[in-house]
């Protein structure tokens, strides 16, 4: 499978349009977040393992497949991978959640770290690392690097913009992991931030300038 999938829905093109223009403000910025994550999630989701069980319809005893939603852990990069975790915890209720708090350094664009708080991680965990903005990769790379240092194998990224250079850096280095986002645009600008991208999606979602 490809290493990156643009999830191309037109219920995505509009809703992610709202989100890009800049009078959009954080009560529908959030919502439309929330609501992306859920298609997002619909297609992320597509390989998670099932387990057969038995059902008792009114009609007849059938067989069905449940989702192992207990072998999944999700990890939103705070802050604005927070933005997603609602919409994957409610398709996915019974997931763990490990929390990585990892800031960009606007100068050497290096990804700091603050906050680490995981769950007790396997390989046969299937993981899904959170954060709407794929920029330079460096935070992608760095909460790559502390999941599989904790146990976990199994990765998949949402995003919700990636850039090239961002999406190039994450799997050129991590070569097994699938990263699904509702769009790929066109580069970095000189601060790296994403062209034409939406802003600083932290700052939009919870009003911080
Ligand atoms: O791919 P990169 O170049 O690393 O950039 C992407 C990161 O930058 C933003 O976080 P930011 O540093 O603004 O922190 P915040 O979420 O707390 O606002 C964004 O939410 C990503 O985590
Ligand atoms: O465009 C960008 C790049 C990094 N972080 C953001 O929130 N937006
Ligand atoms: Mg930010």
């Amino acid at each position: 499978m490809d290493n990156l999938q643009v999830v191309d829905h037109p219920l995505i093109k509009h809703k992610l349009s709202i989100m890009r223009n800049k009078e959009t403000g954080p009560k529908e910025f959030r919502e439309l977040l929330n609501e992306i994550t859920l298609l997002l999630t619909y297609e992320a989701a597509r390989n998670l393992p099932t387990m057969e069980i038995e059902v008792e319809t009114p009609i007849a005893l059938t067989k069905g497949e449940i989702v192992e939603d207990k072998k999944v852990t999700i990890v939103p990069i705070l802050r604005a991978g927070l933005g997603m975790l609602d919409g994957v915890l409610s398709l996915v209720p019974n997931a763990s959640v490990g929390f990585l708090g990892v800031y960009r350094d606007p100068e050497t664009l290096n990804a700091i770290e603050y906050y680490v708080k995981f769950p007790p991680l396997t390989e046969d965990h299937q993981i899904f690392i959170l954060d709407p903005m794929l920029a330079t990769g460096h935070s992608m790379n760095h909460a790559i690097k502390q999941v599989k240092k904790q146990g976990g194998q199994n990765i998949t990224i949402m995003s919700l913009i990636a850039a090239p250079e961002g999406v190039n850096v994450v799997i050129s280095e991590n070569p097994d992991v699938i990263i699904y986002t509702a769009a790929l645009d066109s580069k970095l600008n000189s601060k790296a931030y994403i062209v034409p991208g939406l802003g600083d999606a932290g700052d939009r979602l919870y009003r911080t300038k």
